[in-house]
């Protein structure tokens, strides 16, 4: 009897991955209402997310090198163990420059081997351990669902000395012109300025406009972060849990024009939030996990009322 009932249990979808162009292993999840995302085993980096009218909804520089020696700069990537150069590892740290594998095991999360997520790992090695040493797992979990792009980053100590790190997922969303961008949920905030030796302010204005380079990290935000596009008449909504900061960069004409794998208009295109924990390090005890939280919707700016109402944008009420 129990046999019949394991042969008439629908069977997960295997998961749709194949080589691309370049010959580098590439995930599609796809969802029933036609969104989708793309994933690269290089740096475990989301490199698309469309939704339900096959429009993109992540910035991709028109310099990306789609090779396997560095991270694509756009889509989705995990700062990892290091964010930036706050410390003695390479640059925003090696998690990014990784070839991940496909996790069996991502227990206790139930396993998603279907079409719609997919679970990844990296665990750290001889060059990690040469500058920390202390070992690591870290787990990212990417799913698709009607509207929403979510992901699940978990790191566990698997060493018997404390592990400390700093993280971020930096998300490049793609956007009409970064003029028409507002972000909003961040007033009131203290940030820190990297483009004034991280000195340190206080938010004042009723939401952040954009008119020429910016690079801030906003400590102790929301759970929500609203990114206002005027022209597309479309937000993004952030949700994240686990990581107070948030990082908001746009390079700007000239940074842009100094980054070899971005185009000179592109910064127009695209603006950067990240979900983060960079101010006050995470520190793990020996075996100790833990786990974040981060979802990405993108919704119509009327959808409430006709009106953007930035209140309902960002604590959902209706
Ligand atoms: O050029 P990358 O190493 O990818 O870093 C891109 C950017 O990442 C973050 O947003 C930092 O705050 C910026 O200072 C940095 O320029």
């Amino acid at each position: 009897m129990s046999s019949i009932r394991a042969r008439l249990r629908p069977r997960p979808m295997p998961l749709n991955i194949f080589p691309d162009m370049e010959g580098l292993p590439r995930i599609i999840l796809t969802e029933a209402t036609g969104s989708s995302a793309e994933v690269l085993l290089y740096g475990g980096q989301v490199v698309s997310w469309k939704n339900e009218r096959k429009e993109e909804l992540l910035f991709m520089s028109s310099k990306a090198n789609w090779k396997q020696s560095k991270a694509n700069r756009g889509g989705i990537s995990v700062c990892f163990p290091q964010f930036g150069n706050l410390g003695s590892l390479e640059q925003h740290g090696s998690a990014r420059n990784r070839l991940w594998s496909l996790d069996r095991d991502p227990s206790p999360l139930p396993p998603s081997d279907n079409q719609s997520s997919v679970d990844l790992i990296i665990k750290s090695t001889g060059v990690d351990l040469k500058n920390r040493p202390c070992s690591f797992e870290f787990r990212l979990r990417i799913s698709l669902s009607a509207g929403k792009l979510i992901l699940i980053p978990r790191v566990r100590n698997t060493d018997n000395k404390t592990l400390s790190f700093t993280l971020s997922i930096s998300n490049y969303l793609s956007v009409s012109d970064i003029s028409e961008v507002r972000v909003e949920g961040l007033e009131t905030l203290d940030y820190l300025d990297n483009l004034l030796n991280r000195s340190r302010f206080t938010e004042q204005a009723d939401a952040i406009t954009f008119d020429g380079q910016m690079d801030r990290l906003y400590l102790r935000t929301p759970t929500k972060i609203a990114v206002i596009d005027h022209e597309k008449k479309r937000t993004f909504v952030l949700q994240k849990n686990a990581m107070p900061d948030a990082v908001i960069w746009n390079p700007g004409y000239r940074k842009a024009k100094a980054l070899p794998d971005l185009g000179d208009a592109d910064y127009k295109f695209m603006i950067c939030v990240d979900s983060a924990a960079i101010e006050t390090p995470l520190m793990l005890k020996p075996y100790e996990e833990w786990k974040g939280y981060q979802e990405l919707s993108n919704v119509s700016s009327s959808y409430c009322s006709g009106q953007l109402d930035p209140s309902k944008v960002l604590y959902g009420f209706h």
